[in-house]
């Protein structure tokens, strides 16, 4: 996260001091068995991470993951033969940083092989207001998500799944055209 808010021009806290010392990190574990029909089932369907950052320990043997780009191609993340961190940005961090960042749609795919994965999902102080940087937001790049909770940002996140769509979409935080205009001009900035 460092290397986030350095690579805007922001300093190295900038991210860290949004999210707060105890925003802490949800674990997940996640054993894939093998699959006999593979190409019937996703190992993990489609969709985006609820979490500021996301850092995943791949299997070092079989991989499965891949992210989907520019919404029509998906491409897998290799798989190296040793223990790989990969980062992965998160729906938070595309709110916090005005869409400089934006989270990429992945999934895993089965395999007859049995695979494993550790993912740690980093999450902001649940009291804290989710919201574009206002150091992001300026005359041609309105403000595109609206303010709200990081905990109820949190909490949409297993209805979203099911549904299969981005927390983003179903609380329907992003902001429409008519109403950046209004919230510039609320904020004085001409457009
Ligand atoms: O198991 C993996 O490689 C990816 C897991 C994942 O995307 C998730 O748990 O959100
Ligand atoms: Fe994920």
């Amino acid at each position: 996260m460092r290397g986030m808010g350095r690579a805007l021009g922001l300093g190295d806290e900038f991210f860290l001091d949004l999210v707060g010392e105890r925003g802490g990190a949800d674990a997940r574990f996640t054993y894939y068995p093998p699959c006999p029909r593979p190409d019937l089932v996703y190992g993990l369907k489609p969709h985006t991470d609820n979490s500021v950052v996301t850092v995943l320990l791949l299997d070092r043997d079989v991989g499965g993951l891949q992210v989907l780009l520019r919404g029509e191609e998906w491409v897998d993340v290799p798989v190296l033969g040793r223990d790989e961190l990969l980062v992965v940005v998160g729906e938070e961090m595309e709110i916090m940083s005005n869409a400089a960042f934006r989270a990429p749609t992945h999934r895993v795919v089965a395999s007859g092989r049995e695979r494993m994965s550790l993912v740690l999902f980093y999450q902001p102080e649940p009291h804290r207001d989710l919201e574009p940087a206002e150091e992001l937001v300026g005359g041609d790049r309105p403000a595109m998500y609206r303010k709200l909770k990081a905990k109820a940002f949190a909490d949409g996140f297993w209805d979203t799944f099911a549904l299969g769509e981005r927390t983003i979409d179903f609380l329907n935080i992003k902001v429409g055209r008519q109403q950046q205009q209004e919230l510039q001009e609320a904020a004085g900035v001409s457009v």
